[in-house]
């Protein structure tokens, strides 16, 4: 969906992305982390063509950017930024129906778009989409800006620190739900963070940075987590590294052993396949239980170990 290849870019002779290779598939969230001034924020910003590269070639579906007119391309891009930019005088439905009524749509069909995507995104049009943009919180805030950047309907979304301005628990809540609605839609995305952890809560693949825009690692968050590629990813990637990988990895039913001669007595509590690693030895911890009941809909499908964790743990670098 975007391929970007030998892409660089300086400034005043000082390189800020160095030679960079990066192909983002279809329907694929792709999270670009590194410190600050790495040049994750250039990298996105030439993909829409407010930044020009010095060099390289960029293409999306194929169709090299540099050569696309910018505004339209712009129209075709969904972007967030963290300082969301919403219009202040303007209310809420109004600032989510300014890209349709760009393209043309009539007011009402606009109207009816803005409110299916204020519902989208967990806000009620009815009690929200008349007030103005300082009469909502920063992480309903947010919300209106993902709906805005939807509303177009862009095949591709770029989102530069989205969840950065809201309080962490906040920002949690809004990664899962943004998470969910991305594999909804199946639109293709690339998110700039500073933050390792939501890196590889939110990527399919994680490509890490570093100073001088230098990519050093492009890999899936359990690749990542488990073989840094040398010292200085496992520095950024965190001693917290091994209790990261529990969060990104799945329980399945290949890790659990069998129910029978287990009584219910035993089993403090039950958590679903799919559930990660991390939600499984939480509630171990909690019950002061060495086993975790697993469930799959309405059937109870076998109990998880610590043995079972650790097989997850190896087997999660399978390809
Ligand atoms: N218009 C510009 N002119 C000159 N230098 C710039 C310009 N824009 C960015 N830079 C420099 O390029 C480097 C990369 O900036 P960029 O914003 O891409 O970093 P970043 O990784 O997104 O950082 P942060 O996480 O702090 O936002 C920085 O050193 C910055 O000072």
């Amino acid at each position: 969906m975007i391929r970007l290849t030998g892409v660089s870019k300086e400034y005043a002779g000082r390189v800020v992305v160095q030679e960079l290779d990066l192909e983002v598939g279809r329907g694929e969230l792709v999270c670009l982390v590194g410190p600050s001034g790495c040049g994750k924020s250039t990298t996105l910003k030439m993909i829409n063509r407010l930044v020009e590269p010095t060099t390289g070639v960029i293409e999306i579906e194929g169709r090299d950017v540099t050569h696309a007119d910018p505004v339209k391309l712009r129209r075709g891009i969904g972007y967030v930024i963290q300082q969301i930019g919403l219009f202040p005088h303007q209310r809420i439905t109004t600032n989510v129906m300014t890209v349709p009524l760009l393209y043309g749509e009539s007011k009402a069909t606009a109207r009816a778009r803005a409110h299916e995507l204020l519902s989208l995104v967990g806000l009620d049009p009815e009690q929200y989409g008349e007030r103005y943009p300082h009469q909502l919180s920063g992480g309903q805030r947010q919300r209106v800006g993902v709906a805005r950047a939807l509303a177009a309907d862009p095949p591709v979304l770029l989102m530069d620190e989205p969840f950065g301005a809201v309080d962490p628990v906040v920002r949690r809540r809004l990664q899962e739900e943004f998470r969910r609605l991305q594999q909804e839609l199946g639109k293709t995305v690339v998110l700039v963070t500073h933050d390792i952890d939501e890196a590889v809560l939110l990527g399919d693949r994680v490509a890490v940075f570093a100073e001088g825009g230098r990519l050093l690692q492009y890999a899936t968050p359990a690749e990542l987590l488990a073989r840094p590629v040398n010292e200085e990813v496992a520095t950024f990637v965190g001693a917290e590294r091994g209790l990261r990988r529990l969060s990104v990895t799945r329980i399945d039913h290949e890790h659990l052993e069998p129910v029978d001669g287990i009584k219910a007595a035993e089993l403090a509590s039950t958590v679903a396949v799919g559930a990660t690693l991390e939600e499984a030895l939480a509630l171990m911890l909690r019950n002061d239980r060495a086993m975790v009941g697993v469930t799959d809909g309405p059937r109870f499908v076998g109990v998880l170990t610590p043995a079972g964790v650790h097989r997850a743990l190896r087997r999660s670098l399978r390809p």
